[in-house]
């Protein structure tokens, strides 16, 4: 649905609603366990008492290191056009080179410690916990694999037993197996399913939040239910593989003084206790859920609830930890995708007999447009989104500069090239089809640019942008005006440039 639509709809929901709220049961209601099992079953709950305690003990003290060593940040995020400051703060930590993104915001991995990499880390303790929650997400990928097979959601309910006797064999028996049986089609589905639960449960990052409650001036009420303070409003996880689990370890450092408010007591959830609280997308019927959540419990969103399904996190009263593990959508989201995409553009420039001029090798419509596509999307979908987060990656690792170094050199050579572009057009030539579609092309792409880089200055001058302390305040970068002497071929504010094209385009016409 347009977000528009969706807005209108929220907006009609909650007027209609007035003082009056929709329910939602508690462990303290007696239909709750039912509400789960029937419209909530692919949530997975894990009490803390079922976590080994020397991971337990590992994953805390991670936590607390990053926050001694100020790693977590509020994200700086954009939401319908407007700027926001998140309340929980946020550390990215997982595959080298990864990416996640969500609200607009482009968050780049801290690695966990990967065999091949050299990753420095700027204390030992920061490396230590990179590495424990790695081992957090090997244990949390086996528990997502066993709650799968568990609760039948592979396809077909055949092929599931035959994959669970399977699993119990040891993986080279079982892969022997298949060979000798590799014409039988159940056993080719087997390892189709085996696939399918890879592709679904292999997290590849994990999205650590913290936030302590009592620091916070101003949290949201939840509007639907009346479930409270939220630290996380209602929303879906985007940019994830489709169907792909969530796992999420939750550390609230509860203090045995404080005092639960006893059960049956209270009307609703408790305010001191952190929640995981539930709705079905689009949904006034089934009554909501509020899960609680103390220290050291898991819980997983298996297949399609997170599609089906929002959530939200409400606030209880200690300051809180969690880890929420994801399989990221990467397909344009890594490292090694932009570089592969950055030299792809760079095929179309080369330099002359003296080596010194450079030209195009092609004018082509369908060329010059792969190559000013991926000019912007190297710059507003990774140099403008990594400066936009100031320094903060450089509290836990200086692994991005020398990528971001690279990227940087390339996307001045695409500025190279779309200068060239644009004196190639300027040349008075006769005009054929093949240029005006190239001009067309061009013109959008430049346009496109012109729109984000404003958008990009907009949000890099915002008033939350500029409370930001001075180590955390957006970047933008690249900039330059016309006095720098950092011989740039074209102008920052491309205005002139698309006008000129624009006066250009409708004189062909
Ligand atoms: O902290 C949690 O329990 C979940 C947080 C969450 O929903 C998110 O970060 O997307
Ligand atoms: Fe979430």
């Amino acid at each position: 649905m347009l977000s528009q639509q969706i807005r209108t709809k929220k907006k009609k929901l909650l007027e209609e609603l007035g003082e009056k709220r929709l329910p939602y049961l508690t462990p303290a209601d007696t239909d709750f366990h039912q509400l789960w099992k029937t419209k909530y079953s692919k949530l997975i709950f894990r009490k803390s008492d079922t976590v080994p305690e020397d991971l337990h003990q590992m994953v805390q003290e991670s936590f607390l290191a990053l926050r001694e060593h100020n790693c977590f940040f509020q994200d700086l995020v954009r939401i319908k056009g407007k700027d926001f400051l998140t309340p929980v703060s946020r550390i990215l930590i997982g595959n080298p080179g990864c990416t996640y993104k969500y609200l607009n915001t482009r968050l780049f991995t801290v690695p966990w410690p990967t065999e091949s990499y050299d990753i420095k880390y700027c204390s030992p303790q920061i490396h230590d916990a990179c590495k424990a929650l790695m081992r957090l997400n090997d244990y949390l990928h086996i528990e997502t694999v066993q709650a799968l097979q568990g609760q039948n959601l592979l396809e077909n309910k055949e092929i599931k037993d035959t994959a669970v006797i399977d699993r119990k064999q040891s993986f080279a028996a079982s892969l022997t197996q298949q060979e000798s049986v590799s014409k039988d089609q159940s056993s080719v589905c087997v390892s189709e399913d085996d696939r399918t639960l890879k592709n679904r449960t292999s997290y590849n990052l994990t999205l650590l939040n913290y936030m302590d409650p009592l620091q916070m001036l101003y949290l949201k009420q939840e509007p639907y239910f009346g479930m409270g303070s939220m630290a996380v409003s209602w929303h879906h996880d985007e940019n994830l593989v489709e169907r792909s689990a969530v796992a999420v370890y939750s550390y609230s450092c509860e203090d045995s003084s404080v005092q639960e408010s006893n059960e049956g007591e209270l009307k609703g959830r408790d305010p001191a206790v952190w929640h995981v609280g539930l709705k079905v997308a689009w949904d006034i019927e089934t009554p909501g859920l509020a899960v609680p959540l103390h220290q050291g419990d898991i819980y997983l969103m298996l297949d399609d609830l997170n599609m089906t399904h929002q959530h939200c996190v409400l606030a209880g009263l200690s300051p809180r930890f969690s880890s929420t593990h994801r399989v990221a959508d990467c397909s344009r989201g890594t490292l090694e995708y932009i570089l592969g995409q950055c030299e792809l553009a760079l095929q179309n420039l080369q330099s002359g007999s003296d080596s010194m001029a450079l030209s195009l090798k092609s004018l082509e419509a369908a060329v010059v447009k792969q190559v000013e596509e991926i000019h912007n999307e190297v710059e507003f979908e990774w140099l403008r989104q990594f400066w936009f987060q100031g320094k903060r990656y450089l509290k836990c690792t200086d692994w991005w500069l020398k990528p971001m170094a690279k990227l940087e050199e390339f996307w001045r050579k695409m500025e190279i090239m779309t200068s060239l572009v644009l004196s190639e057009v300027r040349k008075e030539q006769q005009i054929e089809e093949q240029r005006n579609e190239t001009i067309s092309c061009f013109l959008l792409l430049l346009k496109e640019r012109q729109k984000l880089r404003k958008e990009w200055t907009a949000r890099c001058q915002s008033d939350a942008a500029e409370s930001l302390p001075e180590d955390q305040r957006p970047e933008c970068h690249p900039f330059w005006t016309d006095d720098d002497e950092c011989n740039m071929p074209l102008p920052y504010d491309l205005e002139e440039v698309i006008a000129y094209l624009q006066n250009l385009v409708q004189w062909i016409e």
